[in-house]
């Protein structure tokens, strides 16, 4: 299921961010293929260099996983590259009528003011940028969340409930036809989707630590000093569950802690800290949760969900994102609905 969300996720950022169609869900391109895995080796070698004391060495000798992460680099900086010159080239010669549409396409026209400092390398910088921020984050979240409903069938029961009573739907729907009924007010309905989703990141923080540095000399609000280029970590999986923050049931998975009278309650960003807060807070976080809650919404419509082995749990693996080492495997059922 991890793998299934991650290539949808890749195909919709780059929808979103480039306009274009990379279909790694259906693997019918070899190219969009090659792309997907150099873009995903690339992100597990720089987390490597963490633990790897040598990685300036191997890079220096182009050895090891310093000269794969100079491969996929290569790879992923041509697949990227070539997209932008054609989007400049259709959109030079006015056949790009979406143009505006997506993210890159309005920084090319903005790049038209200043095209030194917006020059391609740029505007590559800003595409692998949102897709580094909105790929994976958004399909680990997912996965946790199957895997938090496949542990919780009732909470399973009831998100599904909710959404069979959000939305206008009609017995004789696909997916096609379902998820076009899924517009913002359908979504805007769903609270306890909502509630669910912000507890499986309260416990599974896509981004489980953050680092900042300092910028200049600083006291701290607990009074604790920072010199200028101090770098620091805040634990965003820990703070999810700490008992002084959460209360006494902090460990447990309880949706309903986010709701009052089925309403969903905002918390303050600096408690619920999973995209970050103040003036550097995630920019993709409304994007985020309607991407999850169409896709939650149309997958749980049409199946029921089950762990495949209900005897071992998920395993973390070691990236920048909360990852499952070895992915998800589910048992999938079609959810028999009446009207
Ligand atoms: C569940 C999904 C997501 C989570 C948990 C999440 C979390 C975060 C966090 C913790 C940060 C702060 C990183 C830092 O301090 O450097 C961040 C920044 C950011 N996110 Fe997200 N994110 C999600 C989805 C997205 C999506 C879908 C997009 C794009 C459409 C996106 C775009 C960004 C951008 C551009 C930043 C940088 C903001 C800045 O530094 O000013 N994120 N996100």
């Amino acid at each position: 299921m991890q793998d299934l969300l991650m290539r949808t996720t890749m195909d919709s950022m780059f929808k979103v961010g480039l306009g274009t169609e990379l279909n790694t869900l259906s693997g019918s391109d070899e190219s969009s293929i090659q792309f997907s895995n150099a873009f995903d080796e690339a992100s597990s070698l720089v987390y490597y260099r963490y633990v790897d004391l040598f990685w300036q060495v191997k890079r220096y000798l182009n050895i090891g996983s310093e000269a794969k992460l100079k491969k996929s680099i290569q790879i992923i900086d041509n697949f990227v590259m070539q997209l932008i010159h054609q989007k400049r080239g259709q959109m030079k010669n006015g056949h790009d009528s979406k143009a505006r549409e997506d993210i890159l396409s309005r920084f090319i026209l903005a790049s038209e003011e200043d095209p030194e400092t917006m020059n391609d390398r740029y505007l590559r910088d800003i595409a692998l940028s949102f897709l580094i921020a909105g790929k994976d984050t958004t399909a680990n979240t997912l996965s946790w969340f199957f895997y938090m409903l496949c542990k919780n069938p009732i909470v399973q029961d009831k998100v599904a409930y909710e959404i069979k009573e959000s939305v206008e739907w009609a017995q004789e729907d696909n997916m096609e036809t379902y998820t076009r009924r899924l517009n913002q007010g359908a979504i805007d309905k769903m609270h306890y989707l909502h509630a669910t989703l912000t507890e499986t990141l309260r416990l599974y923080p896509a981004v489980p630590v953050d680092g900042k540095m300092a910028d200049e000399d600083d006291v701290l609000p607990n009074g604790y000093r920072v010199i200028k280029g101090d770098g620091m970590n805040y634990m965003i999986y820990a703070m999810g569950r700490m008992k002084y923050l959460w209360g006494e049931d902090a460990e447990e998975f309880r949706p309903e802690r986010w709701l009052v009278n089925g309403v969903f309650q905002q918390e303050s960003p600096y408690k619920f800290i999973s995209f970050n807060a103040g003036p550097r807070i995630c920019l993709g976080k409304e994007f985020a949760y309607r991407q999850m809650k169409i896709m939650a919404a149309t997958l749980l419509h049409f199946f029921r969900f089950k762990l495949e082995d209900e005897s071992n749990g998920p395993i973390y693996k070691t990236i920048f994102t909360l990852h499952m080492d070895k992915g998800l495997q589910l048992l999938v059922y079609p959810r028999g609905i009446s009207a």
